[in-house]
Protein backbone atom coordinates (compact mmCIF):
# COMPACT_ATOMS: atom_id res chain seq x y z
CA UNK A 1 0.00 0.00 0.00
CA UNK A 2 1.27 3.14 -1.00
CA UNK A 3 0.96 6.44 1.68
CA UNK A 4 -1.10 9.52 0.32
CA UNK A 5 1.06 12.08 -1.55
CA UNK A 6 4.00 9.56 -1.87
CA UNK A 7 4.89 10.31 -5.80
CA UNK A 8 4.61 13.71 -4.44
CA UNK A 9 6.82 13.08 -2.04
CA UNK A 10 9.48 11.75 -4.52
CA UNK A 11 9.13 14.36 -7.03
CA UNK A 12 9.33 16.99 -4.47
CA UNK A 13 12.76 15.51 -2.89
CA UNK A 14 14.03 14.84 -6.54
CA UNK A 15 13.29 18.49 -7.79
CA UNK A 16 15.09 20.25 -4.52
CA UNK A 17 17.81 17.64 -4.58
CA UNK A 18 18.78 18.95 -7.82
CA UNK A 19 18.34 22.65 -7.30
CA UNK A 20 20.70 22.28 -3.89
CA UNK A 21 23.38 20.86 -6.21
CA UNK A 22 22.70 23.65 -8.72
CA UNK A 23 22.76 26.32 -6.11
CA UNK A 24 25.56 24.84 -4.42
CA UNK A 25 27.84 24.47 -7.86
CA UNK A 26 26.59 28.10 -8.65
CA UNK A 27 27.55 29.62 -5.47
CA UNK A 28 31.32 28.87 -6.48
CA UNK A 29 31.14 30.21 -9.41
CA UNK A 30 28.85 33.66 -9.25
CA UNK A 31 29.91 36.86 -9.82
CA UNK A 32 29.09 40.09 -10.05
CA UNK A 33 27.22 40.51 -12.95
CA UNK A 34 24.81 37.63 -12.30
CA UNK A 35 22.92 39.41 -9.69
CA UNK A 36 19.93 41.73 -10.35
CA UNK A 37 17.80 44.10 -8.40
CA UNK A 38 13.89 43.28 -8.40
CA UNK A 39 11.93 46.35 -8.01
CA UNK A 40 11.37 45.67 -4.15
CA UNK A 41 14.97 46.52 -4.12
CA UNK A 42 15.82 42.54 -3.06
CA UNK A 43 18.41 40.78 -5.35
CA UNK A 44 17.91 38.02 -7.34
CA UNK A 45 21.06 35.58 -8.65
CA UNK A 46 21.51 33.22 -11.56
CA UNK A 47 20.66 30.75 -8.79
CA UNK A 48 17.82 31.48 -8.38
CA UNK A 49 16.41 32.11 -11.50
CA UNK A 50 17.75 28.50 -12.61
CA UNK A 51 16.60 26.51 -9.70
CA UNK A 52 12.97 28.28 -10.56
CA UNK A 53 13.32 26.23 -14.31
CA UNK A 54 14.53 23.31 -13.20
CA UNK A 55 11.47 22.71 -10.27
CA UNK A 56 8.85 23.99 -12.61
CA UNK A 57 9.73 22.09 -15.06
CA UNK A 58 9.95 18.82 -12.76
CA UNK A 59 6.58 19.17 -11.49
CA UNK A 60 5.05 20.35 -14.39
CA UNK A 61 6.13 17.21 -16.32
CA UNK A 62 5.13 15.20 -13.05
CA UNK A 63 2.00 16.74 -12.66
CA UNK A 64 1.25 19.21 -15.33
CA UNK A 65 -2.15 20.06 -14.22
CA UNK A 66 -0.81 21.32 -11.25
CA UNK A 67 -0.40 25.21 -10.77
CA UNK A 68 3.14 26.80 -9.16
CA UNK A 69 2.83 29.86 -7.07
CA UNK A 70 6.69 30.74 -7.29
CA UNK A 71 8.54 33.63 -5.96
CA UNK A 72 10.29 34.42 -9.39
CA UNK A 73 9.40 35.53 -13.06
CA UNK A 74 11.24 36.34 -16.29
CA UNK A 75 10.49 39.09 -17.39
CA UNK A 76 12.83 40.80 -15.68
CA UNK A 77 15.29 38.06 -17.62
CA UNK A 78 12.98 38.82 -20.98
CA UNK A 79 13.55 42.84 -21.07
CA UNK A 80 16.62 43.90 -18.70
CA UNK A 81 19.32 41.42 -18.89
CA UNK A 82 21.77 40.38 -21.43
CA UNK A 83 21.79 37.41 -23.66
CA UNK A 84 25.43 36.33 -21.42
CA UNK A 85 22.89 36.28 -18.07
CA UNK A 86 20.23 34.44 -20.18
CA UNK A 87 22.67 31.96 -21.80
CA UNK A 88 23.97 31.71 -17.80
CA UNK A 89 20.31 30.24 -16.92
CA UNK A 90 20.15 27.80 -19.42
CA UNK A 91 23.29 26.03 -18.99
CA UNK A 92 22.96 25.69 -15.39
CA UNK A 93 19.95 24.92 -15.60
CA UNK A 94 20.30 22.36 -18.44
CA UNK A 95 23.43 20.91 -16.33
CA UNK A 96 20.83 19.99 -13.85
CA UNK A 97 18.36 18.27 -15.37
CA UNK A 98 20.32 16.43 -17.23
CA UNK A 99 22.58 14.59 -14.86
CA UNK A 100 22.75 11.40 -14.62
CA UNK A 101 19.42 9.42 -13.24
CA UNK A 102 19.15 8.54 -9.25
CA UNK A 103 17.54 6.24 -7.07
CA UNK A 104 13.45 7.15 -7.66
CA UNK A 105 14.14 9.55 -9.92
CA UNK A 106 12.34 8.86 -13.59
CA UNK A 107 13.01 9.93 -16.84
CA UNK A 108 9.61 11.17 -17.71
CA UNK A 109 9.69 13.92 -14.89
CA UNK A 110 12.56 15.39 -17.77
CA UNK A 111 15.26 14.26 -16.16
CA UNK A 112 18.42 12.43 -17.69
CA UNK A 113 20.81 12.52 -20.43
CA UNK A 114 19.47 14.19 -23.33
CA UNK A 115 16.56 15.91 -21.67
CA UNK A 116 17.98 19.36 -22.76
CA UNK A 117 15.40 22.41 -22.67
CA UNK A 118 15.63 25.66 -25.00
CA UNK A 119 16.10 28.74 -23.54
CA UNK A 120 12.45 29.35 -24.60
CA UNK A 121 11.09 26.35 -22.68
CA UNK A 122 13.36 27.54 -19.24
CA UNK A 123 12.28 31.04 -19.93
CA UNK A 124 8.35 29.57 -19.70
CA UNK A 125 9.15 27.36 -16.93
CA UNK A 126 10.18 29.90 -14.75
CA UNK A 127 6.74 31.60 -15.60
CA UNK A 128 4.87 28.81 -14.95
CA UNK A 129 5.16 29.98 -11.15
CA UNK A 130 2.91 32.80 -12.06
CA UNK A 131 -0.51 31.53 -10.06
CA UNK A 132 -2.09 33.38 -8.18
CA UNK A 133 -2.70 30.97 -5.33
CA UNK A 134 -6.52 30.45 -3.92
CA UNK A 135 -8.58 28.71 -1.78
CA UNK A 136 -9.34 25.74 -4.10
CA UNK A 137 -8.16 22.97 -6.16
CA UNK A 138 -4.17 21.34 -5.54
CA UNK A 139 -1.37 24.11 -6.68
CA UNK A 140 2.44 24.21 -5.49
CA UNK A 141 4.42 27.02 -3.84
CA UNK A 142 8.31 27.65 -4.60
CA UNK A 143 11.13 29.79 -3.02
CA UNK A 144 13.94 28.59 -5.58
CA UNK A 145 16.42 30.04 -3.37
CA UNK A 146 14.98 31.35 0.63
CA UNK A 147 17.23 33.77 2.16
CA UNK A 148 19.16 35.21 -0.75
CA UNK A 149 21.18 37.09 1.03
CA UNK A 150 22.35 34.93 2.97
CA UNK A 151 23.32 32.68 -0.13
CA UNK A 152 25.41 35.44 -1.20
CA UNK A 153 27.25 35.39 2.14
CA UNK A 154 27.78 32.21 1.78
CA UNK A 155 25.44 31.39 5.35
CA UNK A 156 22.15 29.47 5.44
CA UNK A 157 20.01 29.52 2.72
CA UNK A 158 17.32 27.50 2.10
CA UNK A 159 15.27 25.49 -1.71
CA UNK A 160 11.78 25.32 -0.46
CA UNK A 161 8.89 23.63 -2.13
CA UNK A 162 5.43 22.71 -0.57
CA UNK A 163 2.47 21.04 -2.45
CA UNK A 164 -1.11 22.84 -0.93
CA UNK A 165 -4.44 21.21 -0.96
CA UNK A 166 -8.06 23.56 -0.91
CA UNK A 167 -5.38 26.22 0.82
CA UNK A 168 -4.03 23.43 3.55
CA UNK A 169 -0.53 22.54 3.42
CA UNK A 170 0.06 18.47 2.68
CA UNK A 171 3.59 18.59 1.82
CA UNK A 172 6.54 20.72 2.42
CA UNK A 173 10.44 19.97 1.60
CA UNK A 174 13.40 22.26 2.90
CA UNK A 175 16.60 21.96 1.33
CA UNK A 176 19.78 23.47 3.60
CA UNK A 177 23.04 22.74 1.06
CA UNK A 178 24.96 24.92 3.93
CA UNK A 179 22.97 23.59 6.99
CA UNK A 180 25.70 21.32 8.88
CA UNK A 181 24.09 17.36 9.46
CA UNK A 182 24.34 17.60 13.00
CA UNK A 183 24.02 21.26 14.91
CA UNK A 184 26.51 19.65 17.92
CA UNK A 185 29.28 19.57 14.67
CA UNK A 186 29.06 23.04 13.06
CA UNK A 187 31.91 21.99 10.92
CA UNK A 188 31.14 18.67 10.32
CA UNK A 189 29.09 17.41 6.96
CA UNK A 190 26.80 20.23 5.50
CA UNK A 191 23.81 19.77 3.50
CA UNK A 192 20.22 18.26 4.19
CA UNK A 193 16.94 17.78 3.08
CA UNK A 194 13.81 18.51 5.44
CA UNK A 195 10.26 16.68 4.24
CA UNK A 196 7.26 16.87 5.69
CA UNK A 197 3.68 15.29 5.26
CA UNK A 198 0.22 15.93 6.68
CA UNK A 199 -0.23 13.23 9.09
CA UNK A 200 2.74 11.27 8.22
CA UNK A 201 5.31 13.30 10.56
CA UNK A 202 8.82 14.56 9.45
CA UNK A 203 12.33 13.42 8.59
CA UNK A 204 15.60 14.77 7.73
CA UNK A 205 18.51 13.33 5.10
CA UNK A 206 21.62 14.30 4.53
CA UNK A 207 21.60 15.55 0.75
CA UNK A 208 24.41 13.30 -0.04
CA UNK A 209 22.35 10.45 1.23
CA UNK A 210 19.89 7.65 2.38
CA UNK A 211 18.70 6.74 5.61
CA UNK A 212 16.34 9.21 7.27
CA UNK A 213 16.49 10.42 10.44
CA UNK A 214 12.49 11.10 12.33
CA UNK A 215 12.25 14.38 13.71
CA UNK A 216 10.28 15.47 16.85
CA UNK A 217 10.50 19.12 18.46
CA UNK A 218 12.16 17.97 22.19
CA UNK A 219 10.71 19.56 25.39
CA UNK A 220 12.48 22.41 26.22
CA UNK A 221 14.41 22.58 29.72
CA UNK A 222 13.54 25.19 31.83
CA UNK A 223 16.52 28.29 30.85
CA UNK A 224 17.64 26.46 27.75
CA UNK A 225 15.15 28.17 25.64
CA UNK A 226 16.61 30.29 23.05
CA UNK A 227 15.25 32.56 20.21
CA UNK A 228 15.89 31.58 16.02
CA UNK A 229 15.76 34.90 14.14
CA UNK A 230 16.16 36.56 10.73
CA UNK A 231 19.93 38.05 10.43
CA UNK A 232 18.69 40.98 8.03
CA UNK A 233 17.29 43.89 10.54
CA UNK A 234 14.87 44.69 7.43
CA UNK A 235 13.60 41.22 7.34
CA UNK A 236 12.07 40.94 11.05
CA UNK A 237 12.39 43.10 13.95
CA UNK A 238 14.98 42.20 16.08
CA UNK A 239 14.29 44.85 18.93
CA UNK A 240 10.82 43.37 19.46
CA UNK A 241 12.36 40.21 19.28
CA UNK A 242 14.93 41.65 22.38
CA UNK A 243 12.40 42.66 24.55
CA UNK A 244 9.95 39.69 24.20
CA UNK A 245 12.83 37.52 24.82
CA UNK A 246 13.39 39.63 27.93
CA UNK A 247 9.67 39.35 29.34
CA UNK A 248 10.40 35.37 28.99
CA UNK A 249 13.45 35.98 31.08
CA UNK A 250 15.72 34.18 28.28
CA UNK A 251 19.25 34.28 28.59
CA UNK A 252 20.60 32.10 25.60
CA UNK A 253 21.61 34.51 22.45
CA UNK A 254 19.41 34.09 19.57
CA UNK A 255 20.81 32.02 16.87
CA UNK A 256 20.31 34.12 13.93
CA UNK A 257 20.23 32.46 10.50
CA UNK A 258 18.95 33.29 6.65
CA UNK A 259 15.54 31.44 5.34
CA UNK A 260 13.45 28.84 6.70
CA UNK A 261 16.65 27.21 7.81
CA UNK A 262 14.90 28.36 10.87
CA UNK A 263 12.49 26.38 10.81
CA UNK A 264 14.47 23.62 10.24
CA UNK A 265 16.51 23.78 12.77
CA UNK A 266 13.28 23.91 15.03
CA UNK A 267 11.97 20.96 14.01
CA UNK A 268 15.53 19.55 15.03
CA UNK A 269 15.59 21.44 18.86
CA UNK A 270 19.02 23.83 17.26
CA UNK A 271 16.66 26.63 18.42
CA UNK A 272 13.41 26.96 20.60
CA UNK A 273 11.07 29.88 19.32
CA UNK A 274 11.41 31.22 15.28
CA UNK A 275 9.72 34.99 16.29
CA UNK A 276 9.40 37.07 12.84
CA UNK A 277 7.63 40.31 13.49
CA UNK A 278 7.29 42.84 10.50
CA UNK A 279 9.43 45.78 10.28
CA UNK A 280 6.89 47.98 8.76
CA UNK A 281 3.00 48.78 8.56
CA UNK A 282 1.59 46.42 5.30
CA UNK A 283 3.83 43.88 4.63
CA UNK A 284 2.36 40.94 3.70
CA UNK A 285 4.24 37.24 4.46
CA UNK A 286 4.58 35.74 1.21
CA UNK A 287 3.18 31.96 1.09
CA UNK A 288 6.20 30.56 -0.26
CA UNK A 289 8.40 31.71 3.44
CA UNK A 290 6.72 29.72 5.17
CA UNK A 291 4.20 26.90 3.93
CA UNK A 292 7.24 24.11 3.88
CA UNK A 293 8.24 25.43 7.55
CA UNK A 294 4.53 25.17 8.51
CA UNK A 295 3.65 21.98 7.93
CA UNK A 296 7.31 20.67 9.05
CA UNK A 297 6.78 22.47 12.66
CA UNK A 298 3.24 21.09 12.83
CA UNK A 299 4.08 17.57 12.09
CA UNK A 300 7.32 17.46 14.58
CA UNK A 301 4.49 18.46 17.31
CA UNK A 302 4.95 22.15 17.17
CA UNK A 303 2.29 24.98 17.21
CA UNK A 304 3.03 27.76 14.82
CA UNK A 305 0.50 30.98 14.43
CA UNK A 306 0.66 34.79 13.91
CA UNK A 307 0.83 37.03 16.74
CA UNK A 308 -2.43 37.31 17.87
CA UNK A 309 -2.67 33.08 17.75
CA UNK A 310 -4.26 33.13 14.78
CA UNK A 311 -4.08 30.11 12.06
CA UNK A 312 -1.44 31.09 8.71
CA UNK A 313 -4.11 30.95 5.71
CA UNK A 314 -2.77 29.81 3.21
CA UNK A 315 -5.45 30.07 0.88
CA UNK A 316 -5.52 33.85 0.29
CA UNK A 317 -3.64 34.25 -2.44
CA UNK A 318 -0.07 34.67 -2.84
CA UNK A 319 0.57 36.14 0.42
CA UNK A 320 -0.88 34.91 4.18
CA UNK A 321 -2.94 38.43 3.86
CA UNK A 322 -4.19 39.32 7.46
CA UNK A 323 -1.44 37.35 8.98
CA UNK A 324 0.52 39.94 11.31
CA UNK A 325 3.95 37.98 12.01
CA UNK A 326 4.79 34.19 13.19
CA UNK A 327 4.75 32.69 15.90
CA UNK A 328 6.71 29.07 15.79
CA UNK A 329 8.10 26.84 18.79
CA UNK A 330 7.42 22.92 20.30
CA UNK A 331 3.77 22.97 22.42
CA UNK A 332 4.99 23.05 25.67
CA UNK A 333 6.51 26.75 24.83
CA UNK A 334 4.17 28.85 22.44
CA UNK A 335 1.66 29.82 24.90
CA UNK A 336 3.93 31.45 26.84
CA UNK A 337 5.75 33.12 23.65
CA UNK A 338 2.10 34.05 22.58
CA UNK A 339 1.44 35.44 25.73
CA UNK A 340 4.76 37.87 25.95
CA UNK A 341 4.50 38.64 22.00
CA UNK A 342 1.15 40.20 23.25
CA UNK A 343 2.75 42.03 26.39
CA UNK A 344 5.43 43.53 24.26
CA UNK A 345 2.74 44.82 21.49
CA UNK A 346 0.54 46.61 24.49
CA UNK A 347 4.01 48.59 25.52
CA UNK A 348 4.34 49.50 22.45
CA UNK A 349 1.05 50.86 21.96
CA UNK A 350 1.57 52.43 25.31
CA UNK A 351 4.48 53.78 24.26
CA UNK A 352 3.21 55.16 20.96
CA UNK A 353 0.58 56.80 22.71
CA UNK A 354 2.83 58.51 25.50
N1 LIG B 1 11.25 43.75 3.78
C1 LIG B 1 11.13 42.43 4.03
N2 LIG B 1 10.45 42.03 5.12
C2 LIG B 1 10.33 40.73 5.41
N3 LIG B 1 10.85 39.74 4.61
C3 LIG B 1 11.51 40.08 3.50
C4 LIG B 1 11.69 41.44 3.15
N4 LIG B 1 12.39 41.49 2.00
C5 LIG B 1 12.64 40.22 1.64
N5 LIG B 1 12.11 39.36 2.53
C6 LIG B 1 12.12 37.90 2.48
O1 LIG B 1 12.33 37.45 3.81
C7 LIG B 1 12.89 36.16 3.75
C8 LIG B 1 14.19 36.11 4.43
O2 LIG B 1 13.97 36.29 5.73
P1 LIG B 1 15.17 36.04 6.66
O3 LIG B 1 15.95 37.31 6.65
O4 LIG B 1 14.52 35.70 7.95
O5 LIG B 1 15.89 34.90 6.07
C9 LIG B 1 13.13 35.88 2.35
O6 LIG B 1 12.02 35.18 1.85
C10 LIG B 1 13.23 37.22 1.74
O7 LIG B 1 13.07 37.04 0.39
P2 LIG B 1 14.08 36.08 -0.50
O8 LIG B 1 13.41 34.72 -0.66
O9 LIG B 1 14.10 36.81 -1.75
O10 LIG B 1 15.42 35.97 0.19
MG1 LIG C 1 13.78 37.08 -3.32
MG1 LIG D 1 13.71 33.64 -2.73
MG1 LIG E 1 11.99 33.74 0.62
Amino acid sequence: MSFPYSTEKQVALTAVRRACALTSSVFNKLVRNETLTKDDKSPVTVGDYSAQAVVNTVLSRAFPADPIVGEEDANELRQKSGEALKHRIVELANEALTADLGIGEMAEWGLGPGQERTPEELMDAIDHGSDPGGPLGRRWTLDPIDGTKGFLRGEQYAVCLALMVDGEVVLGVIGCPNLPVNNAEPDGQKGCIFVAVKGQGAEQTALSGANPTPLTIPAVTPGTLNFLESVEAAHSDLEFNNRVSELLNITRAPKRMDSQAKYCCLARGDGSVYLRMPTRAGYKEKIWDHAPGFVLVRECGGIITDSRGQPLDFGLGRTLGENYGVIAAGKDVHADVLAAVQKAQAEEKEKSKA
